[in-house]
């Protein structure tokens, strides 16, 4: 079924005890409300960007899906199991990755972190030995298989650890930050990877990410969570309205220029004969760039996209919705 629920939040919060020392014998306790009743749906097969400002409550959620975090309230399913009562039944229908840390063992070949997975997943042989064959390929891995984990590059070290995570078909895959620190040729390794495992698989992703091209480039649907709540979920389009981002034009003229005009871009930076516009992320570019090139004497350019701090940034200085309550290391801070 097309529109099927796979994952199921439903008023879920998580509130942590915190203690601090104040004073010599002093402590103070607080309670951080770092998911405050967030209620989503994903159906089967969805691929979703679910982003935020750093400490606003995104890998709490991913650790309650992964049943590593007990929700405070709420309820919580995935593939109809409860994640925290029912962890290891739950841990062979997902798959995990972190961008910022590893599965994998550190000091062993790649292939004998895969040796072991199978064993732990009890994966049937033959259907382990076609899924490392296809990943194997598929993420250009044949190389590196006998390398030691430490001795690979970041971006080989994710295509290890992202293989690692999907040897046991998972119905889900939750990724953390999947492209982080690397560069722009293994970045667009990852994202067709995950397009055509998504495409082929149907396989339903949870992706969170700083890099705004990793929600465009594979997410149809985006969830923004600040301070614990959800405040945006919907298409990528829809929030660059609501935050009125703006994209930057970079031009290089052929001598230096008083600024361009060009309405409803307005420049915003001039350095010799470069000039920067910043028009609103809605607009076509393309449209922009043929009526500059119409009037200017146009040598270079190129288009920057805004990144996901000044979008969110932009969205919640909008009056309907008042900055929060004073906050903790960005947690909400509730007594
Ligand atoms: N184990 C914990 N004990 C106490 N507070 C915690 C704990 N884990 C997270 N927090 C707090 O909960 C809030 C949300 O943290 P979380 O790690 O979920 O944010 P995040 O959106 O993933 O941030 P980042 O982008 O920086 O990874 C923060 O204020 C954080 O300090």
């Amino acid at each position: 079924m097309a529109d099927e629920a796979f994952i199921e939040v439903d008023g879920v919060e998580k509130v942590f005890d915190v203690r601090r020392r104040t004073g010599f014998l002093k402590r103070e306790r607080r309670r951080v409300r770092a998911v405050d009743s967030i209620s989503f749906r994903v159906a089967r097969g969805e691929m979703v960007g679910y982003i935020g400002p750093n400490g606003a409550g995104k890998s709490t959620t991913i650790k309650m899906l992964t049943g590593i975090l007990t929700p405070s309230g709420g309820r919580l399913r995935v593939a109809g199991i409860d994640p925290s009562r029912e962890r290891t039944r739950l841990a062979h229908r997902i798959g995990v990755v972190f961008g910022q840390r590893t599965t994998l063992w550190w000091d062993l070949p790649l292939i004998d972190s895969y040796r072991l997975m199978h064993r732990m997943y009890r994966i049937p042989d033959a259907r382990y030995r076609e899924n490392l064959d296809r990943l194997v390929d598929l993420l250009g891995l044949e190389e590196l298989l006998d390398v030691p984990v430490r001795q690979l590059s970041l971006g080989q070290r994710m295509r290890g650890d992202i293989a690692a995570a999907l040897l046991h078909d998972p119905e889900v895959l939750y990724l953390d930050e999947p492209t982080i620190g690397l560069d722009v040729m293994s970045k667009a390794r990852v994202r067709t990877f995950l397009r055509e495992l998504n495409a082929e698989r149907g396989t339903t992703v949870l992706l969170t990410t700083h890099d705004l091209q990793d929600i465009e480039q594979l997410c149809s649907r985006v969830m923004v969570i600040d301070h614990g709540r959800l405040v945006y979920d919907g298409a990528l389009a829809g929030l660059h309205e609501v935050g009125e981002s703006e994209r930057t034009l970079v031009v290089d003229l052929e001598r230096e220029l008083p600024p361009i005009e060009a309405a409803p871009a307005r420049v915003v930076k001039v350095d010799g004969p470069r000039q920067w516009l910043a028009f609103p992320a809605s607009e076509s570019a393309a449209v922009l760039v043929a009526r500059i090139a119409a009037d200017y004497p146009l040598v270079d350019l190129s288009v920057r996209e805004p990144d996901i701090e000044a979008v969110i940034a932009r969205m919640l200085r909008t009056p309907a919705d008042p900055p929060g309550p004073p906050v903790e290391d960005a947690g909400q801070v509730i007594s």
